[in-house]
């Protein structure tokens, strides 16, 4: 390649001075003459096609702009270059200078460009338009290459270059219309700076990333080609700075629709209809926005007197917008209150993946500070990164506690404060703090695996625990009487998410099913093993294997049962041992009474002597068994029936 690089520079120095000393005309002549007898072939792309702009010179443009730089060090190449901005774009923008020439090598093949622009005058009005229009020289023998290959590979590249430098906007709604004046979309949140515990960022931009680059799988399997992100947590854990991120991420514009300002299903649909490629579609707050009152939890539309769209008119408008219509487009919904949502809007296809954003973890305020202070260690993180833990506490929160100075001893010492107070508020409220405020372990999703139809969660080990009002109350999504909820808090903590593999979907039959295990557990904890029967038990196990074979996680459960139940039958065992052991204790006194009478014979005496022996041995046998029995149920006794299945 260098030695086409080389004999290219030469033949372009030679032919400057030669353009430098020959008359145009005599050169345009000869030129016609030599190509003649030349293998070169050329391409002219001019500036206007068949009366419109060339979409080809625009991409030439475009390519060829992001080359010129990274080639000018090389020997030959041109010394000028255009530079320009405008403001739709982010970057500068190169170019080459009329007249000069650059070599592409595609495949291996030196591909020589030449840029052009002439002014033209009409004499008669003495108008001045400019023509442009680039040359693309080649060996004949490459024609093909050039058309197949070299020409697609320019205008994809062109395309990606465009849309990579290009700024974005930020739309609204105006009039039930997008307002034509969208603004630059200049939030500063990208992946980088956003703080998020474990592996959820790189889950989210792995998913992004391949929904992206998904196109030709997308037609592959027949669908359209958009995705669908819930956004659900307590305030300020960072929803709106993710669709920031997002959006920064893939250079998409933001579609922000507020629900409230629009007046009918109509509007809706007109808008959701009118989103550019390329952007994503944010419902905000969706729970509090619209008449979307969750169907099964009997809601009324009396609630939401000042909205006029409805469910189905939502669900309709973005069905219309998935069905139809438009690529790369992202929709996200986010919502404090997952499970005020109804179901059907939540369901795969339309929302495709469930994203928890949780109060600040230890890993997530090491973020924060690095961030923020530009530290990552100091000797006050381990007292911080403790308390985090225990309490919830929004990244927003801490973020906020974090910029009050620039001197990072202060910033942490008054995060400390902070997280201290919280801490004394919830041990002074227990029953405030269940209803999550301040609690440990509430930091807010489902756990790990959980990759059913509609939701995908990413890892989360933390709970999140609101009360909805006294009863019922919401364990991290799912809602189950109040005197159930720290029991399922307990298993959570202690099994995982156990409904994460559940064969049915919806969030009200996993919690009806959690209802389930917490309403036998809370048998159990209540009883002690001599309270209960056996019938109870076997129909407590029937319940659990019910549950199992929905694939509930409770084996766990349906051995503790069966302990239990081998438990009670060690104890009615030990009833029938005791009772033997009477009878033939009473059995035996009446023997020593008979001996004791001086009528009976020797012979007599003898054999009711060692009949008594025998039965004192079998006693001491049946007595090692029952206390080998008691030994065993000891620990059933001692402890609770449900010591070491929950996490208390
Ligand atoms: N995960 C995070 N990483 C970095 N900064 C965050 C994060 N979460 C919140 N913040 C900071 O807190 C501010 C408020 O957060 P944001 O508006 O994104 O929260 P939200 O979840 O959308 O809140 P709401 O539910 O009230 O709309 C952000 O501008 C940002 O500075």
């Amino acid at each position: 390649m260098a030695s086409t690089l080389s004999i290219l520079a030469t033949f372009t120095i030679i032919r400057s001075t030669f353009n430098d000393f020959v008359p145009k005309e005599i050169r345009d002549y000869l030129w016609s003459f030599i190509r003649r007898f030349s293998s070169e072939f050329t391409l002219v792309i001019e500036e206007s096609h068949d009366g419109s702009s060339n979409h080809i010179f625009q991409a030439t443009m475009e390519y060829l702009g992001s080359h010129v730089l990274s080639a000018s060090a090389a020997e030959g190449s041109p010394k000028r270059l255009t530079v320009g901005k405008s403001e739709k774009v982010r970057k500068f923008t190169f170019g080459l200078d009329r007249h000069s020439e650059i070599v592409d090598i595609f495949h291996g093949v030196p591909l020589k460009w030449k840029y052009n622009a002439d002014v033209n005058t009409n004499t008669n009005n003495q108008q001045k338009s400019e023509s442009r229009w680039y040359e693309l020289s080649f060996q004949k023998n490459h024609v093909e290459m050039v058309k197949s290959k070299y020409i697609p590979h320019i205008i994809n590249t062109a395309k990606k270059l465009k849309d990579r430098n290009r700024i974005v906007k930020f739309h609204t709604v105006r009039r039930e219309r997008w307002s034509s004046s969208a603004v630059n979309l200049d939030h500063p949140m990208t992946f980088d700076t956003l703080a998020l515990d474990g592996d959820l960022k790189k889950t989210i931009m792995e998913d992004l990333d391949s929904f992206i680059n998904g196109k030709e799988y997308y037609k592959k399997i027949g669908k359209v080609w958009k995705r669908g992100y819930l956004l659900y947590g307590p305030p300020g854990t960072g929803k709106s700075s993710l669709i920031a991120a997002m959006a920064n991420h893939l250079n998409f514009d933001i579609y922000n629709l507020n629900l409230s300002a629009v007046n009918s299903d109509s509007s809706l649909e007109y808008l959701l209809l009118h989103v550019s490629n390329r952007s994503i579609l944010v419902i905000e707050d969706i729970d509090c926005t619209v008449k979307l009152q969750n169907r099964d939890a009997g809601d009324t539309t009396a609630s939401y007197p000042h909205v006029q769209v409805t469910l189905s008119g939502l669900l309709n408008a973005i069905d219309g917008l998935l069905s139809c219509c438009g690529d790369e487009r992202i929709i996200v919904f986010t919502t404090n209150y997952k499970d005020k949502i109804d179901p059907a809007l939540l369901r795969a296809g339309r929302m495709d993946k469930h994203i928890c954003l949780s109060y600040s973890t230890a890993s997530t305020f090491k973020q924060l500070a690095a961030n923020y202070l530009g530290i990552s260690n100091h000797n006050l993180f381990s007292r911080i990164e403790k308390i985090i833990e225990e309490i919830n506490v929004s990244p927003a929160e801490v973020a906020g506690e974090l910029m009050k100075s620039k001197d990072p001893k202060t910033c942490l010492e008054g995060l400390i404060e902070l997280l201290e107070s919280k801490a004394s508020e919830a041990t002074s409220k227990p029953e405030e703090g269940k209803g999550g405020n301040n609690t440990k372990q509430e930091k807010g999703c489902k756990s790990k695996g959980s990759n059913t139809t509609n939701s995908d969660s990413p890892d989360h080990n933390a709970i999140t625990f609101l009360t909805v009002g006294p009863d019922p109350m919401i364990v991290r999504e799912y809602t189950v009487k109040a005197e159930l909820a720290p029991i399922l808090k307990a298993v959570l903590l202690k099994h995982g998410d156990i409904v994460t593999d559940c064969s049915l979907n919806s969030t009200q039959c996993r919690s009806s099913l959690l209802e389930i295990a917490c309403g036998i557990i809370q048998k159990l904890q209540a009883a002690k093993l001599e309270d209960l029967t056996e019938p109870e038990l076997r129909s407590m196990l029937a319940s659990v294997s019910d549950l199992e074979s929905l694939k509930l996680r409770v084996s766990w459960l349906r051995k503790r049962l069966d302990q239990i139940i081998e438990a009670l039958q060690l104890v009615k065992q030990c009833s029938a041992l005791e009772e033997d052991k009477r009878k033939i204790v009473q059995e035996i006194e009446e023997m020593q009474k008979e001996l004791g009478s001086c009528r009976m014979e020797t012979l007599e005496k003898e054999k009711k002597t060692l009949r008594i022996q025998e039965m004192e041995a079998v006693i001491g046998t049946i007595s090692e068994s029952i206390s080998s029995n008691e030994a065993r149920l000891s620990c059933f006794y001692e402890r609770s029936l449900v010591d070491g299945l929950l996490c208390l």
